[in-house]
């Protein structure tokens, strides 16, 4: 018998057989399964993530410029940073090209891996650079708690309040119009290119009491579905508080889709998803999109969603 594949088994099987029963030093303050890790040093803490961006998967060249593709790769890191409530305070870029790569393609990346860094004041610190198939950035992020508790995906509690900063449904839109060869709502192709996390919200989030966070990377169905799990809850989420995203809409009416399943189940927006205790002021710029209840899983006004939740690498 042939040895099960990845493909056959999924990403979060192979994360789990990667990640369980290891041992972690007494340094390791927040291990594998959260947004990010939070590591214990000497004089302080440190949180780190890792996320990669490969060519075909996760942007084509023909869709998006090296700069925008360098700003992307940020952002996305930086966004598991600030789910932490954390600020990035440098990252590490290792890219992987083939050899035939123009020189303009890797300063274009350059100028959107600096450009995105600076947004939070930030900069690349280092990285590796080696030769392959296809064109491979592989980002690390690392952030400061600047004395705050990490906000983990564990800490969700029956009453609180879910609660969205940033625009949903709008990257996958935007893919939806590029790989429909469709132009029109400049916004959504924008969104889609370069996400725009609200990276300073994380830290407010956790100052205003969030008891758990994440970013919608795969998609809110999916990520939520992480917050429940790890907190032992379920959660509800409001369709009505969702829509009305005018551009949003009239490009879901022009390609015949469902606008719905872009805002619950579109990835890549790198929106932040929280949850504050039921009797706190949700922070400003936050809106609250659903409820967190007893049991386990995500549903969308009290029905279970029919179809998948969010991306899945492996398709799994
Ligand atoms: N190969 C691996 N080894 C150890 N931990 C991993 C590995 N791949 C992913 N993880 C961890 O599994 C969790 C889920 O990964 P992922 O879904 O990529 O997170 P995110 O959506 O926050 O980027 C994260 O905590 C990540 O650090
Ligand atoms: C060419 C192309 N096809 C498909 C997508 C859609 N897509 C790729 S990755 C992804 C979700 C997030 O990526 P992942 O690597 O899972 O990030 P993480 O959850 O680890 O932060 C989505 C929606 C894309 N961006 N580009
Ligand atoms: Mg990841
Ligand atoms: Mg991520
Ligand atoms: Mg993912």
């Amino acid at each position: 018998m042939r040895d099960e594949t990845v493909g056959e088994a999924g990403e979060f099987t192979v994360i789990d057989r990667a990640t369980q029963g290891r041992v972690q030093p007494a340094t390791t303050l927040v291990g594998p399964g959260d947004d990010a890790a939070v590591v214990a040093a000497p004089d302080g803490r440190v949180v780190a993530t890792t996320d990669m961006l490969v060519e075909g998967k996760h942007f084509r060249l023909e869709w998006s410029t090296p700069e925008q593709i360098g700003r992307k790769a940020i952002a996305q890191n930086g966004a598991d940073i600030a789910a932490m409530g954390a600020r990035p305070t440098a990252y590490l870029v290792a890219l992987g090209c083939p050899p035939s790569t123009p020189l303009t393609v890797t300063d274009g990346l350059t100028e959107g891996l600096w450009a995105e860094a600076a947004v939070v004041g930030a900069a690349i610190v280092g990285g590796d650079l080696v030769e392959s198939d296809q064109l491979v950035i592989s980002v690390m992020a690392l952030g400061d708690l600047e004395g705050r508790s990490p906000v983990l995906l564990s800490g969700a509690r029956v009453g609180d309040v879910v609660a969205v900063c940033g625009r949903l449904g709008r990257s996958a839109g935007g893919l939806a119009l590029l790989a429909a060869d469709r132009d029109g709502a400049p916004e959504l192709l924008a969104a889609h290119r370069v996400p725009m996390p609200p990276y300073s919200q994380g830290p407010v989030a956790a100052g205003a009491g969030a008891t758990a966070m994440t970013d919608v990377s795969d998609g809110l169905l999916a990520d939520l579905g992480h917050i429940a799990s790890a907190s032992g809850v379920s959660i509800d989420v409001s369709s009505a508080a969702l829509t009305g995203d005018a551009v949003l809409n009239s490009a879901a009416v022009d390609l015949g889709v469902d606008e719905l399943a872009w805002l619950l189940t579109g990835g890549e927006d790198h929106a932040l998803a929280a949850t504050f205790p039921g009797d706190a002021v949700v922070p400003e710029g936050w809106v609250a999109i659903g409820t967190v209840g007893e049991g386990g899983g995500v549903t969308v006004d009290g029905k279970e969603w029919q179809g998948s939740v969010g991306w899945r690498s492996f398709g799994k």
